[in-house]
């Protein structure tokens, strides 16, 4: 029997309104999702500065080179970072187009940050702040500059700090990398790219002096294993897409505007609190060494990688031909025991440390590093002339000016 026609009509009006209403819940969960998603972790200075025009205006500007001869056009990012800031004033120095990227997190005084930002402001530069975990905001670099290069230093560092904070290295190092690779990938055309790697993925490896050619597998640290993870990464991005790119093995890198997280900081700024400094020592009293690099050293290599790199021969993330892969070792050749090092802090500073000497502890750390650089300084020109005992003497001139004279503080 047929039902009356106002029940029909009933049914029909309350589906249409069901429908209404959970398409409604459907679209708000959709945006709250959005809302929530850590790629809108840096969304409001985002909004902020995709709402000003004069944001990319100094974008395009801090990108352009200052004539056509300096050509490259290059994305630093960790460009407020310690051997950021550093290559972004040597590139701009001689006339490229320097863009930076920083997202300044507080792994280490923000403050010493924003006094790099303010040198680089000061040369020309331009320092978004953001993160490379921001695809959006990494194509609208790319939609305002054609970059040629992409120098790429934002990480999470520190070696001990990974049995802190583990899940920051794989945020930064790992899928800040993965999010970096698949802008460049699709860029058009596609950048050269030259990132930074680390010595500590040569792990608990014990023949000396480290060579590029030494296995890899077995790091020490979380840290060194999220490093290695970039090089295999950028080989994948090298074969499928035939993106160039260029992996650099920092050693120990030191020197003025450094990381206060680091051993030649920390020991200068509690040497001259006259607090205690500990000093890790191996088995048998085995000294600790490390093949400490100067930062002038490691930006000339730098440089080196940026200059010797070849194009990518992608376009738009599909491969054409196969691309260039590389990995150098930037290291200085000549390992210093860490009690040397603060002997020569000790006679610079005119103070004498008290040192608490104790077992290393299972922290992560290896016992010695030491860079074969043979590689490097026949396709790089790399060649360091800076030894440790000129290179800390920088450094404590520039810390004394830093946090002495100008008042500062040392709030590491
Ligand atoms: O070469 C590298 O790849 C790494 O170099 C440094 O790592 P590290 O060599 O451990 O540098 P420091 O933290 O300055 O330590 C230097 C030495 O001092 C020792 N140390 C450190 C701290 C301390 O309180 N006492 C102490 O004896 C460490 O065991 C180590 O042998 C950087 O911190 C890493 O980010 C970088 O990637």
């Amino acid at each position: 029997m047929d039902k009356p026609l106002y029940i029909n009509r009933f049914r029909y009006h309350f589906s249409i309104t069901k429908l209404v209403f959970w398409t409604c819940i459907f679209l708000g969960l959709i945006l709250l999702f959005f809302l929530h998603s850590p790629h809108s972790s840096s969304s409001s200075s985002q909004r902020r500065f995709l709402a000003d025009p004069d944001w990319e205006i100094r974008v395009i500007k801090s990108g352009k080179p200052r004539s056509r001869a300096g050509g490259l056009k290059v994305l630093v990012t960790g460009a407020a970072g310690f051997v950021g800031t550093h290559v972004c004033a040597a590139l701009r120095r001689r006339g490229n187009g320097v863009v930076g990227l920083d997202n300044f997190n507080a792994y280490y005084d923000p403050s010493l940050k924003q006094a790099r930002r303010s040198l680089l402001e000061r040369a020309d530069v331009f320092i978004v702040d953001g993160d490379i975990n921001n695809p959006t905001l990494l194509k609208k670099l790319f939609d305002l500059v054609q970059f040629t290069h992409v120098m790429h230093l934002a990480a999470q560092a520190g070696v001990r700090y990974a049995m802190k904070n583990p899940a920051s290295y794989v945020h930064s190092n790992v899928a800040g990398f993965v999010s970096l690779l698949e802008v460049c990938k699709s860029a058009n055309p596609q950048p050269a790219i030259v990132w930074a790697s680390s010595s500590s993925v040569y792990g608990l490896n014990t023949k000396v002096p480290f060579s590029e050619k030494d296995r890899t597998d077995q790091p020490s640290s979380l840290y060194a294993a999220t490093k290695k993870a970039g090089e295999e990464i950028a080989h994948t991005y090298n074969h499928i897409y035939g993106l160039s790119i260029t992996g650099l093995r920092f050693f120990t890198v030191y020197g003025p505007w450094g990381r206060p997280d680091m051993a030649y900081f920390s020991f200068t700024k509690d040497i001259l609190k006259r607090k205690p400094i500990t000093i890790f020592e191996g088995p048998d009293h085995f000294s600790v060494a490390r093949d400490f690099t100067y930062i002038d050293d490691i930006v000339k290599g730098c440089l080196g990688a940026l200059d010797t790199a070849k194009k990518s021969t992608g376009s738009g993330g599909v491969k054409k031909g196969p691309a260039q892969l590389r990995v150098f070792n930037l290291g200085n050749t000549s390992p210093v025991p860490v009690n040397k090092l603060v002997n020569i802090l000790e006679k610079l500073l005119k103070v004498k440390a008290k040192k608490i000497v104790l077992p290393m502890p299972a922290n992560g750390d290896v016992l010695f590093t030491h860079a074969n650089i043979s590689l490097a300084q026949r396709e790089l020109g790399y060649k360091p002339t800076t030894d440790l005992q000129t290179g800390l003497k920088k450094f404590v001139r520039w810390y004394l000016d830093y946090y002495t004279r100008s008042g500062k503080k040392s709030n590491v």
